[in-house]
């Protein structure tokens, strides 16, 4: 078992409250993404589950066992981190084998962990090289193997990713979703800037704010139903649009839920954006923002063009002035 359980957790810097009162319960096996603005707690939060950080307040519990006082390495985790940090002088295949002959395990079975590691992230052939003569995304992946030749109960993601380049990035991704699947008993939590990592790679993410949590749900959940204005605007990419009424209300529609050609709004074409397979056109509707509408190629407008829209009502999202969802 490697359930986490979060409970009434605070952490304190001096004076400041950077988390305040946090509660989680992550399932054994479960892939939990924390997302959030700059600055929301999402890396401090993780370096308390860690035991890199020391709780001010709560409890925390990792399998059942509280390990608020228990030290890091004996939480029974493994950490990844942005920089991967490798022994320069050691080939991939030492690296990844030093924990265990620092813990004098048998020959046999750290070869074996290595071989078992090295086959789930593709490292075989470059078992022998140095760091220095791998890719950035390779290098990630013997961190992120190093971590799994220890065998741990719970993952630590902390943005493993933001140091690689774009195509490295979707590659680096797709092993990590590969090594879930391959793990489905480890318990994976995974901060990230990135909402397609978040998307693609959570069971569940937990959305920070200022220190707290605003929602937690399924990727679906969070997409179809955010609580808040705040996770409305926050989730989505582009960001929904948020139309404020006189009285505080919002309506939020998503930029794919608008359809342009008919329909008894109008709007004029401020810009577009080209972006291949789709595009990105925005309306001056007279609001202060700008109204974003996906199109697909075949159907963009030019910039100057008066059009109708419309977006149907099932599709809109309603908040209350203190931005809590009505609907
Ligand atoms: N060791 C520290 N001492 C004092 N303040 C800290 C310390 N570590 C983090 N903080 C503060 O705590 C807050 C949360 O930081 P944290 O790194 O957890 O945010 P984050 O959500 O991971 O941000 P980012 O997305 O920018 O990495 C920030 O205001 C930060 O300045």
């Amino acid at each position: 078992m490697s359930d986490i359980k979060v409970t009434n957790l605070r952490k304190n810097f001096g004076a400041v409250e950077v988390l305040k009162d946090i509660n989680l319960d992550i399932r054994s096996g479960e892939f939990v993404i924390f997302v959030g603005p700059s600055g929301c707690g999402k890396s401090t939060l993780l370096r308390c589950i860690s035991g890199l950080e020391r709780i001010s307040g709560g409890a925390l519990e990792i399998g059942g066992r509280v390990v608020n006082n228990v030290p890091a390495s004996k939480r029974g985790i493994a950490m990844v981190f942005q920089s991967y940090a490798l022994y320069p002088h050691m080939s991939v295949r030492e690296n990844m084998a030093y924990s265990m002959k620092l813990r004098r395990a048998p020959k046999t079975e750290i070869e074996v962990r290595v071989a078992d590691a090295a086959r789930k992230l593709q490292l075989a052939p470059y078992l022998d090289r140095y760091p220095r003569e791998l890719s950035g995304g390779q290098r990630q992946r013997v961190a992120i193997g190093r971590a799994i030749v220890r065998d741990p109960q719970v993952f630590l993601f902390d943005e493993p990713l933001s140091n690689l380049d774009a195509a490295l990035r979707v590659a680096t991704r797709l092993e990590i979703a590969r090594l879930k699947e391959s793990l489905p008993q480890t318990t994976m939590v995974y901060v990230t800037h990135d909402q397609v990592e978040a998307m693609t790679l959570a069971d569940r993410i937990v959305v920070l704010n200022a220190g707290r949590v605003e929602q937690v749900g399924t990727p679906e959940e969070l997409y179809e139903r955010p609580q808040s204005l705040f996770v409305a605007g926050f989730i989505g990419s582009p960001k929904m649009n948020l139309l404020k009424a006189e009285d505080g209300t919002t309506t939020g529609i998503r930029p794919e839920d608008i359809n342009l050609g008919s329909g008894p709004h109008r709007g004029k074409v401020a810009y577009v954006e080209y972006l291949g397979a789709d595009s990105y056109a925005f309306l001056d509707i007279g609001q202060d923002e700008l109204l974003t509408v996906r199109q697909t190629r075949s159907e963009t407008p030019q910039v100057g063009d008066v059009v109708s829209y419309d977006y149907p009502v099932e599709r809109v999202h309603r908040f209350d002035a203190q931005g809590m969802r009505v609907n």
